[in-house]
């Protein structure tokens, strides 16, 4: 980039504030060096940094549900036979939803009409062992906070079980301190004061983990400090001509996103999480998001990372697109899951808004007809930004969600339906949906629709409409707050994934969900629900998005009695080839199956990466291969205040 270009850009960003940033200068955060180390363009193009205002606030509990997920104005509710989806953040929000109590009730077999399991507001909290020294030391750098709630509501994630301990206010571990920091040179001294004092850092970007990654380690006797990124969220620079924007690593998805789209580009990176996960985050879980066919995944979109880790500041000197030069050491960061030290800058790809987006789908008679073409559209790189097959218990579910207005997932109505299972002759019971989401010029998105339609037509399917094609994509949203009612009502239930080469997909779809069975039949569970859906597709494979739920009945300890049944389900995903998980990670949740994954060189130099960059594991999350438990119990001894 010339420096005449990063001047520019520079400038340019003054141009496109809007009402949700505000801006500022270097000086104004003691930033000593933002932005990567191309010097002569980053000393112009970052003189005016834009502070994004996040829609999540500091004190997430004002906006966010503090037992469960997203926002508190939003969730299903039971009322009898009547199911509603409060406020009016979706589209189905503020609609009730007529079939939906009669399809828990034969699936699951609830009882609605009893109230609801939800908690109360918990008035303990474990007594923070954040020794007051440490404290006040931490204060002079940042923003430190010790009140329970604070600490509480940023000791898990999302998994099943963090859901079942936060409910019922039993963490074994919850930090001592969470510590707001807005710049690098602030995570920097933060990391400095760990090494110091030998205290605990969490990372915590948005809190959406579903692998047990960014909950609090239970055995961890030294103080524990959440580094809460969410206020290192400006944009440091943005350059239109060379396409990229320099990040700070808490930005939030859907702010990052509207910051984009308000200056006319957009990083296209949309985890279904994006509403609350950030960029850190995701390059820290090596995140992929359902546009990656257009925009790549976490690893594609990323050029630089600037990372603080105890043992000084990682980055590459350079920002190139690409270099031979040993092993890509960037790679050891993504992934990382927390354990190697804070991302606090990211230097992004970012890309024009695309001028057509337009929404499709296609039903086909059976999961196996979809499957195929899906396989010919990758074998043909024909894939759309996103295209989505769901199984036939899916499809079904959307019809279960069906308004009093007809809004639902994919719905067949009237003609469609008549034509669908009358003239072709689909059985209902059988029958699954692709969800095409295409972007890009109006003739190309055309072009491309063309000829998914005849490769359709090859498998058997058939086009039907724009509307379901998006609604199947809000649904994606939406179905994130099942859960909640879901265990408000005695079910527990969970998403896992995984990633596969495609002549092993059918056979891993099909094992797995009779391994599901033949578990809960064990047990005696015969009030469950087992689906899946093919989520992205690849040269190589593809990735399989399974969902399961089960009434918890007679069962003495439900949560555990779920996980034994999610093992047994990923150890079938291995023993049919299918990977450890294709991009929710390991965290502590499938530990069990690393070193198998990457052979025992592979588990030592992650062990050795671990050595290098964090000797005295000051970022001690029990990620991956690394043990939870510490002996560095005496924080007054390791102290050299
Ligand atoms: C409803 C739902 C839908 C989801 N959909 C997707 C999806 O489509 N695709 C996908 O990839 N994932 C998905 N996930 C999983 C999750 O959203 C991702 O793993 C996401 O990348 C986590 O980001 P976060 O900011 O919430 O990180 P957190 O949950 O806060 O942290 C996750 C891990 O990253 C570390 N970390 C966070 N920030 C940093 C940082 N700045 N530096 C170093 N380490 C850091 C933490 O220590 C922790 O180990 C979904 C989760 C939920 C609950």
């Amino acid at each position: 980039m010339s420096a005449a270009s990063a001047s520019s850009s520079g400038s340019k960003m003054k141009n496109v504030e809007n009402d949700n940033s505000s801006k500022r200068t270097v000086g104004s955060v003691k930033k000593k060096n933002s932005g990567d180390k191309n010097k002569k363009s980053d000393s112009i193009a970052s003189s005016t940094i834009i502070k994004v205002k996040s829609v999540i606030p500091k004190r997430r509990q004002d906006l966010l549900k503090w037992y469960g997920w997203g926002y508190k104005d939003s969730m299903f509710k039971l009322q009898g036979h009547t199911a509603t989806f409060t406020g009016n953040r979706y589209s189905i929000g503020g609609h009730t939803l007529p079939h939906l109590a009669q399809w828990a009730i034969d699936k699951f077999g609830i009882d609605p009409s009893r109230e609801p399991k939800i908690p109360e507001l918990p008035k303990k909290f474990a007594e923070s062992r954040l020794p007051e020294s440490i404290r006040l030391e931490l204060e002079e750098i940042a923003e430190v906070s010790i009140d329970g709630m604070d600490r509480l509501i940023r000791a898990h994630g999302q998994t099943l079980k963090d859901m079942a301990q936060l409910r019922t206010n039993s963490f074994p571990r919850i930090p001592d301190a969470v510590i707001w920091p807005d710049s690098h040179e602030q995570v920097e001294q933060i990391v400095q004061s760990a090494s110091r004092h030998n205290f605990v850092i969490i990372p915590f970007g948005g809190g959406t983990s579903v692998s047990g990654a960014v909950t609090c380690p239970a055995k961890e006797t030294r103080p524990i400090v959440v580094l809460d990124t969410s206020d290192l969220n400006s944009i440091l620079w943005l350059d239109k001509d060379q396409l990229l924007a320099r990040v700070q690593a808490g930005i939030v998805g859907q702010d990052l996103e509207r910051e984009m789209r308000a200056r006319g580009f957009t990083v296209g990176h949309e985890p279904d999480s994006y509403e609350f996960s950030t960029l850190g985050g995701w390059v820290a879980t090596r995140a992929s998001g359902m546009k990656k066919n257009t925009y790549g995944n976490i690893e594609d979109l990323i050029v630089n990372t600037k990372v603080v880790t105890a043992r000084g500041v990682f980055e590459k000197s350079c920002r190139v697109p690409r270099m031979s030069c040993g092993p890509e050491w960037e790679h050891v960061i993504m992934g990382s899951e927390g354990c190697f030290g804070v991302v606090t800058e990211v230097t992004i790809k970012i890309r024009p808004l695309p001028p057509v987006v337009r929404y499709g789908s296609l039903v086909f008679p059976d999961w196996e007809s979809g499957f195929h073409f899906e396989r010919e559209v990758a074998r043909q790189r024909l894939q759309p930004s996103s295209i989505r097959l769901m199984d036939n218990e899916q499809f079904r579910f959307g019809q279960a969600l069906k308004t009093e207005n007809t809004w639902g997932g994919v719905l067949l109505d009237g003609l469609k339906r008549l034509y669908i299972t009358k003239i072709k002759g689909f059985d209902p019971a059988k029958l699954c949906v692709v969800t095409l989401l295409m972007e890009g010029s109006a003739e190309e998105v055309s072009a491309r629709e063309g000829k998914l339609n005849n490769i359709a037509a090859q498998f058997g399917g058939i086009p039907a409409g724009a509307t379901n094609g998006e609604n199947g994509y809000t649904l994606t949203f939406v179905i994130a707050y099942l859960r909640d009612v879901a265990i408000e009502y005695d079910v527990v239930s969970e998403s896992f994934e995984t990633s596969v080469p495609w002549d092993r997909t059918l056979a891993l779809c099909a094992n797995v969900k009779q391994r599901i069975r033949n578990e809960c039949a064990k047990r005696g569970i015969d009030k469950y629900l087992i689906s899946h859906r093919l989520t992205q597709t690849y040269d190589a494979g593809c990735c399989i998005y399974f969902y399961f739920g089960h009434y918890i009945g007679n069962c003495a300890d439900p949560v555990s009695t779920y996980e034994e049944i999610e093992e047994a389900a990923r150890d079938e995903i291995i023993a049919c080839g299918g990977s450890i998980s294709h991009h929710h990670g390991i965290g502590k949740l499938r530990k069990k199956w690393y070193a198998d994954t990457v052979s025992e060189p592979g588990r030592q130099l992650l062990l050795a990466a671990k050595k290098a960059l964090d000797p005295d594991n000051i970022f001690a999350l029990g990620n991956m291969a690394f043990e939870e438990h510490s002996n560095n119990t005496d924080v007054s001894v390791k102290s050299k205040l």
